[in-house]
């Protein structure tokens, strides 16, 4: 019997197909990857990409780091929850999450309605490996961001296994991480319920 794979442009149109309106919603913890692995599988799908932080930072004219400073964490997550709704209804994108967004039950609920989940997740080395190249995440800017990152582990982990998918994000090449999250919504989609029929489109509450 011979095997053949089925080619890469074939996949890629059988999932954006499958997703409907629904958008593909990256989630996990600071330094896992979500903007820049998100980024590329948006280009590999041909979908439009879009970041919570980067829309967050562009409607407030404040970075996050600042908005955290100036009107606190609590202020912050209110303008995440709202603007990951917002974004949410007019898919499918691929939309990549600061790590707290997923926190929050309302917008774990509008993702479940309206989106994929990825649980990218990395283990804690290699994530305060990546956070300390820069130093633009408020939460990790203190005495012991080690210690930050393992209490938010614990209070995390939980959350983010109610993901639809899990990828393990690490020091492979981007594109190779990418193409596992493909190849992981692929199988997802082979088996998904909710998938628009043939020729139609979701209408992105189907979850
Ligand atoms: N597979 C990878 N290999 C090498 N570096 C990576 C990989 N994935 C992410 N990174 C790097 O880790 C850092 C954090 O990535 P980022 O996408 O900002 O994470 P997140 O959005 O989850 O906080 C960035 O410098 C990014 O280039
Ligand atoms: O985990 C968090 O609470 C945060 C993660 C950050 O995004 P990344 O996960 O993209 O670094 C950013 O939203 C903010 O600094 C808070
Ligand atoms: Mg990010």
């Amino acid at each position: 019997m011979t095997v053949t794979e089925t080619p890469a442009s074939t996949k890629f149109a059988g999932i954006a197909q499958k997703l409907g309106n629904r958008s593909i919603v990256f989630v996990g913890l600071m330094g896992a990857g979500k903007t820049v692995i998100g980024r590329k599988v948006a280009e590999m799908l041909g979908l439009a990409f879009i970041d919570s932080d980067h829309e967050i930072e562009t409607v407030s004219r404040m970075t996050v780091a600042d908005l955290f400073s100036s009107y606190g964490e609590a202020e912050f997550r209110s303008l995440e929850r709202r603007v990951i709704a917002r974004l949410l209804k007019s898919g499918p994108r691929v939309v990549s999450t600061g790590g707290g967004a997923f926190v929050n039950a309302q917008t774990r609920r509008a993702v479940a309605r309206r989106g994929i989940s990825i649980w990218l997740k990395a283990d804690l080395p290699t994530l305060m490996e990546r956070v300390g190249r820069k130093s633009t995440r408020p939460l990790l800017n203190n005495q012991d961001p080690e210690s930050v990152m393992r209490r938010l582990m614990d209070e995390r982990y939980p959350l983010y296994a109610e993901a639809d998918i899990v990828v393990h994000s690490r020091n492979e090449p981007k594109d190779v991480i990418a193409g596992e999250v493909v190849d992981a919504l692929a199988q997802y989609l082979e088996n998904d319920a909710h998938a628009p029929r043939e020729g139609t489109r979701g209408n992105g509450d189907a979850k």
